[in-house]
This record gives C-alpha cells, structure tokens and sequence, in this order.
C-alpha cells in the first residue's frame, strides 16, 4: 500500500488571547491507499476538526497536509477546490443541499459541473446510488420534503457518485435507523474493497468495527492507532467497547 494522505505534526486552535484553544496538538498520521479508517474518541477530542483539517476545509496554524505529496497549503485555491471535487468525497452534517431543486439534482451538481458530457449516466448512476442506500422513489421531492435520515442518505449519494480515491464522512449513520446504518456501512465496506479509501468519524462501536484501522483521539492527540489484520468484526466491537471504557467515553 501506498501513504495516500500524510498529516506532518499539525496543530490547530480556534480563538484569540485567553480563549485561544489548541484543538489539534502536533499530530502525525499517514493515510495509505485504500485504508478504511474510523476515528473514535470523547466529544471535543478534536475528531471533526482533524477531518476538516485534513480534507483541505480547514487551515491548520503549522505543519503539513501532503495528499499524494502535494502539500494542500501550497496549492492555488482553484487547484485545491479541483483535488477536493475530483479526487475526494465528503459526507458532513451540512449537507449544504440546495433547497430550490429536487433531491436527484442536488446528488448530481457537484459531479455534472466537472464532467457534463457525463450527464444521462451520472443520472442513471445517482438513481441506482439512491436504490442502493434506500431513498429510491425520492428523486424529484424537495430537501424539505425528505427527513434528516433521507438527507444524509443522499448527501453519501452526493460524496460517492464521481467515485473519489478518499471519502471523507462525519457521523454517516448518526442520524439513521439501524438497518439503513447497515445498509450504508456494506456500501462502504463494498467500496473500499473496489479501492476507495474512507475515512470517517464515529461514536458508534458497531460502525467502528467495520473499519480496518481505529484511531483513538484524546484532548488533541492520537491516543492510539489500531490496525487489524483479520476482519473480525466481533473482535474489533470487543476492542473498541474495552477502548472506549478506558477513555471514559
Ligand atoms: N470553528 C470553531 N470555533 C471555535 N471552536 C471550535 C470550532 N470548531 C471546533 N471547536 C472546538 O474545538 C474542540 C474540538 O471540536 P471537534 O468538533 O473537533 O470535536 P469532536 O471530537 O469532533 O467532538 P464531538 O464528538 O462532540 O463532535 C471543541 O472544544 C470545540 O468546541
């Protein structure tokens, strides 16, 4: 495997003066090709904000983000904005849908501005992503029209459909039923093993035990980074149910 995405002692703070935090605290992390990595950790660990670091959507104060040894703090923003559109996927809570047109418009604008020429197989593509995650039948109704659930169902529509080498997902089954949770964790798990890198954060120790590798984050820092040979989903639940009991989580 080769190292996709490398993080360099990167640290990040928000505020000014006495308030000033320091989130992200000199972390090194290397991401290979095709890894399937969950991060875990207590709220406020600084999960979503090494997410966001590390996609390019957020600046960090020092260090460095090399995605496929391009340094992103080098890169015009035109540039960036194309690696993030073309090579990466993101599935966050702000779905940041537009609320005028239907749903199977929203899944399809990112990708049909980079390849229009695609137009009737990204359509054909997007309804047969929307069969699959379980929102079929709801192409043409409204984001005010679909729940919070639907939503973020077709937001992972939206992250996967130009098929990115590194999908990017915060809490992708937080607001899901059980099922459909499963439902989107095969679709991951299928992907990553046709060669899409994931990297997503969690609180779910079932959602957890379906990656490959568990990074656990503790005031700023990787408290531990677990990779598993075998996949025992059973075993990796045990682990991170241990983990989580000693981070108090
Ligand atoms: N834009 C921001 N401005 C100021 N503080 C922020 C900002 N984003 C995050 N923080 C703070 O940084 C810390 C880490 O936040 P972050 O969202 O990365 O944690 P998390 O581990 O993902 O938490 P949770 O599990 O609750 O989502 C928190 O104290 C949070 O309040």
């Amino acid at each position: 495997m080769t190292s996709l995405l490398q993080a360099k002692t990167i640290n990040k703070s928000f505020g000014e003066g006495k308030g000033r935090k320091q989130v992200l605290k000199n972390i090194s992390v290397s991401i290979q090709d095709q890894d399937f990595i969950a991060i875990m950790g207590p709220s406020g660990s600084g999960k979503s904000t090494l997410l966001f670091t590390i996609s390019g959507m957020d600046t960090i104060d020092s260090g460095q983000v090399l995605f496929q040894n391009q340094d992103l703090a080098q890169l015009s923003e035109r540039n960036l904005a194309q690696i993030r559109r073309q090579e990466m996927g993101f599935v966050f809570q702000q779905a940041g849908f537009i609320p005028q047109i239907p749903l199977i418009d929203n899944i399809v604008l990112a990708s049909y501005n980079d390849y229009p020429s695609n137009k009737k197989a990204l359509y054909q593509k997007a309804k047969a992503l929307m069969v699959k995650v379980g929102i079929d039948g709801l192409e043409e109704r409204l984001v005010s029209q679909v729940s919070g659930g639907q939503l973020q169902r077709a937001t992972i529509c939206r992250a996967i459909l130009h098929q990115p080498k590194l999908l990017f997902a915060d809490e992708p089954t937080g607001a899901l039923n059980s099922q459909n949770s499963q439902d989107i964790l095969t679709l991951f798990t299928n992907l990553n093993a046709d060669g899409m890198t994931i990297v997503l954060v969690t609180h779910d120790p079932m959602v957890a035990a379906k990656a490959k590798r568990i990074l656990f984050m503790k005031d700023g820092q990787i408290e531990s980074d677990l990779q598993f040979t075998q996949d025992d989903s059973n075993q990796k639940h045990q682990v991170v149910l241990s983990k989580m009991a000693d981070l108090g989580i």
